[in-house]
């Protein structure tokens, strides 16, 4: 199967690595070019622009940062639609609010082109291990086509109806996460200024009820107060952002999220958002002020 690629930032550059060592042939486009060249050395190939992408290839994922920049490789010059046609399959990956996948499916589909959203949970190494969980939603037909191409990226995927759904289940996915690493971050500060072992604090709740991979996995270098990026911080104030306005629409009370995206906001401010988001810890240990040397 031939497939196109936009986007080779922490999570694309993955996946396109994963189809292409699982026997894809692969055309890939990055805003910044020269991010290509790896990808050039694992065997893919290069389309200068998104459109140059979609006039080769019969399917084109997405992965890009955010609602911005997905509705920008669309809809700007030599965007995706200035080749999408009938025959064409287009799948959106990032994570994006509902709006954006609608108006990016609504104008893909005027012009008789396929649209499927896809975004994911998992981060960096489940990319890299096509662990990834895919969240599909849009047209029933190109989720059943392009499975052999999510067997390769995830180690499950869900079908969940009409577009929109798959971009919600996201948010809400992300937004608990969110609010998780929030309150990690708070107990591993009190702990701290209770004079108690941060490390013991985690021992502890990983082998109770609220043990959980993501503790486990960056609990100890939140300690050391290492955040190398997986999951950049931006991005999880991004998700936040969407899933309030999301609780908005629908009249749902938010307060954890909400102080939870202000924390995010906060070490935005502090310079951390390129930072892997257990960096909101960061904002933590200013407030809480810390023992630790
Ligand atoms: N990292 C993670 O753990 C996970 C991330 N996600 C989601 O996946 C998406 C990608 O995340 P990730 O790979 O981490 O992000 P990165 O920041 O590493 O990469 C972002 C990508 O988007 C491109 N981009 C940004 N702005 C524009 C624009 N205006 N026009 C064209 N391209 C643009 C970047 O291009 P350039 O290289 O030129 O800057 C880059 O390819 C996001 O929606 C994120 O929320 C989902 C699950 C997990
Ligand atoms: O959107 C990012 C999700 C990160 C994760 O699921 O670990």
């Amino acid at each position: 199967m031939e497939v196109g690629f936009l986007g080779l930032g922490i999570m694309g550059k993955a996946m396109a690595i994963n189809l292409l060592r699982n026997g894809f042939m692969v055309t890939v486009w990055n805003r910044t070019l020269s991010k290509c060249d790896e990808l050039v050395e694992e065997g893919a190939s290069v389309g200068e622009t998104p459109a140059a992408v979609v006039k080769k290839c019969k399917y084109t994922v997405a992965m890009l940062s955010d609602p911005k920049a997905a509705l920008s490789v669309v809809f700007d010059k030599d965007g995706v639609l200035d080749q999408i046609c009938e025959g064409k399959g287009y799948i959106d990956m990032s994570t994006v609010d509902a709006d954006t996948s609608s108006k990016i499916s609504e104008a893909i589909t005027k012009k008789g082109g396929r649209f499927l959203e896809a975004p994911v949970s998992g981060s960096k190494k489940p990319a890299e291990d096509g662990q990834l969980i895919i969240l599909a939603a849009g047209e029933k037909a190109i989720y059943d086509e392009v499975i052999p191409a999510f067997d390769v990226l995830g180690k499950k995927s869900f079908f969940l109806g009409e577009v929109g759904n798959g971009a919600r289940m996201k948010l809400v996915v992300n937004m608990v996460m969110g609010s998780m690493m929030n309150a990690l971050s708070e107990g591993l500060t009190l702990a701290d200024k209770s004079g108690l072992s941060q490390q013991t604090l985690l021992d502890v709740m990983d082998l109770g009820a609220i043990a959980n991979p993501m503790f486990r996995l960056k609990g100890p270098a939140m300690i050391k107060g290492s955040y190398p990026p997986a999951f950049p911080l931006k991005h999880q104030q991004k998700d936040m952002r969407l899933a309030l306005a999301l609780g908005d629409e629908n009249a749902v009370s938010m307060p954890i999220a909400a102080a939870s995206n202000e924390a995010f906001k906060k070490a935005r401010s502090l310079g951390l958002g390129d930072l892997d988001f257990s960096a909101v810890h960061e904002v933590f240990k200013c407030a809480g002020g810390s023992n630790e040397a």
